[in-house]
């Protein structure tokens, strides 16, 4: 009778342990060994999980051999930072669908296991390590905490997945504490675990303590020599709000100011962060401003993004209005009027280059003893730039002097070569622009006309305050250590005040060839648009603003404003004073 005899899989045996089962009669012979130990050897090679073990060991020693090496160590921190950096852009529907994605515990603990698996904390944490020629040192140090902020900023070590201290500020309170120091690896922050915690969170953690707050810190004391505090100052060229810009590693430390704000660098150890104060300011606090290299990266970036084109104020002068020297001033007598240039102003030199505006190094400038510095006014056409010249001189008549353009025209009988004009040939007065001699030149009725550098220093040189009021881009071609200009600023006021002042006063506006007529509403509106192109495009050059709504208000001020030069030492780019 046929048996039918079970059917059995065949087990599968590793081809080592097969090995090792089959030198095993050897070893019995050989070392004789019993039959009882020979059968639980043969059994336990043949055991199921000594093969699983096997086949687990052969893989991770396969792993081993490739030496995986984890991209990071910080996917937590990484991935924190990556949330705060796109959660301003929830308009973007990818944004929206990934910041979902992110919020959730499962994806959060994928990240936290990775965290694990990369560090190789398989049972206990291990403490990040010390570099060799390092001290580790793990210290608990407690900190008195007011309400200010602690004055230090985090990051995420990506290397050794370490929450560290990335800098203390100067003068703030962790500085003053003197226990913290950049590099230390924070633990526990009142005597909770900071593991798995992104740098937002453990700073938020902080900022709502108060009193004394414990910190478990593992300390690499090296041997490093603190930086001396820099004397550096710059003045800002743009407005900067911490709170707003999605790259600042801690707004909370962040240094918020405004264009033409004198600036004290007192850290660059950060490349791309560097540490300020306002000058000035009684007990100003030091606080984290984009570095000036990187503060161009982001000024290229916004520019790239930027559809808008910034208007050039130049191009809205193009139907501007020629002026005559000899227009005739119902209320001054002529030799004190203000001569006003009758051509088309031109630049020269290279004005225009692509210069990102960010900071300029300052220092203090001392009023030289006879020798001022030259007034120069800048505002839209009509503003009343000459009117607060002409009122100034009215003040002190032989203070002040006016640079005398050069021409290509003829002499007229009455006029005096150097009184209202340099009269010149047309050929020199072309080599003179080909040499940039002008700071600004035009062409009238087939004539050159042109203010010259000489000129203007030739003013200065006599002891005299010299008055400007060139076409606005000439202040780049002024602002030298030579001419040292002050940039005065003429703005028109808000539309209704324009309005109301200007009809009151039955004032002016000056057409080419020197005709004039009463401003119309165009006028107004086109006055306050070429305001506001100019002080976006040349705002961080000046150095004091006048509002002229009222005139006898903003000649006052004006006067005031020459007061203070005189008196007080002014910030001034630093290549003036060395
Ligand atoms: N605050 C003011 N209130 C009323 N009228 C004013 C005021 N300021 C200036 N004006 C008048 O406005 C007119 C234009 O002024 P002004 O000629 O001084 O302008 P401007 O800035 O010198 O112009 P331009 O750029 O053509 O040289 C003049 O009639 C002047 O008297």
């Amino acid at each position: 009778m046929p048996v039918t005899l079970p059917l059995k899989t065949q087990q599968y045996i590793d081809p080592d342990a097969l090995k090792l089962i089959t030198s095993l009669p050897a070893l019995g012979s050989d070392h004789g060994a019993s039959d009882h130990d020979l059968g639980f050897l043969r059994r336990f090679f043949r055991n199921q999980g000594t093969q699983t073990l096997m086949k687990v060991y052969k893989k991770l020693y396969m792993v081993e051999c490739r030496r995986i090496t984890p991209l990071t160590r910080a996917a937590v921190g990484i991935a924190a930072r990556v949330y705060s950096n796109i959660r301003g852009f929830t308009q973007n529907v990818q944004v929206c669908e990934l910041l979902q994605i992110m919020a959730k515990p499962h994806f959060q603990a994928m990240l936290y296991s990775h965290d694990k698996i990369a560090c190789k904390e398989f049972g206990s944490i291990p403490l990040p390590g010390p570099s060799p020629g390092e001290e580790e040192v793990v210290k608990v140090v407690q900190l008195i905490k007011s309400n200010e902020p602690l004055g230090a900023t985090l990051q995420y070590n990506e290397e050794t997945g370490g929450l560290e201290i990335a800098r203390i500020l100067r003068g703030g309170a962790a500085d003053r504490s003197g226990l913290l120091h950049v590099g230390d690896v924070v633990h526990e922050v009142a005597g909770v675990s900071v593991y798995g915690k992104s740098p937002d969170e453990v700073v938020q953690m902080l900022n709502v303590m108060t009193g004394p707050i414990s910190l478990k810190l593992v300390s690499h004391e090296t041997k490093s020599i603190p930086f001396p505090e820099s004397k550096m100052r710059v003045r800002a060229f743009f407005d900067y709000d911490p709170t707003q810009d999605m790259l600042n590693p801690c707004p909370e430390a962040g240094l918020a100011f405004r264009r033409s704000d004198i600036l004290h660098v007192v850290s660059q150890e950060d490349p791309w962060w560097w540490q300020a104060r306002k000058e000035g300011e009684i007990h100003a606090k030091v606080g984290l401003i984009p570095a000036k290299q990187l503060q161009e990266r982001n000024e290229i970036l916004r520019r790239t993004m930027s559809d808008e084109d910034i208007p050039n104020s130049s191009s809205s002068r193009s139907n501007s209005r020629h002026s005559s020297p000899c227009r005739i001033s119902p209320k001054i007598a002529r030799s004190k009027r203000v001569r006003k240039t009758m051509y088309q102003a031109h630049q020269s030199g290279d004005f225009d280059t692509e210069d990102i505006p960010t900071y300029e190094e300052v220092e203090l400038l001392e009023q030289t003893p006879g020798k001022c510095r030259p007034l120069v006014l800048v505002g839209p056409q009509g503003v009343g730039r000459n009117e607060l010249k002409r009122r100034l001189m009215a003040l002190t008549p032989n203070k002040y002097e006016e640079v005398v353009p050069y021409t290509s025209r003829p002499r007229k009988p009455y006029e005096l070569d150097g009184r209202e004009y340099h009269f010149v040939s047309r050929s020199e007065m072309e080599k003179g622009i080909l040499t940039q001699r002008f700071i600004e030149f035009g062409e009238y009725k087939g004539n050159l006309y042109g203010t010259s550098m000489s000129s203007i220093k030739d003013v200065i040189n006599s002891g005299k305050v010299c008055l400007l009021s060139p076409h606005t881009q000439a202040i780049k071609f002024l602002r030298n250590p030579e001419i040292k200009p002050y940039i005065i600023y003429i703005r028109p006021p808000q539309i209704d005040v324009l309005r109301e002042t200007r009809r009151n006063q039955r004032a002016m506006k000056t057409l080419e060839g020197g005709h004039t007529r009463l401003f119309t509403e165009g006028d107004f509106e086109e006055m306050i648009a070429t305001g506001c192109r100019i002080e976006e495009k040349y705002g961080h050059l000046f150095d004091a603003m006048i509002v002229n709504s009222d005139l006898i208000l903003a000649s006052k001020e004006f006067a005031k404003v020459v007061e203070r030069l005189e008196k007080q030492p002014q910030w001034v780019p630093i290549t003036w004073v060395h």
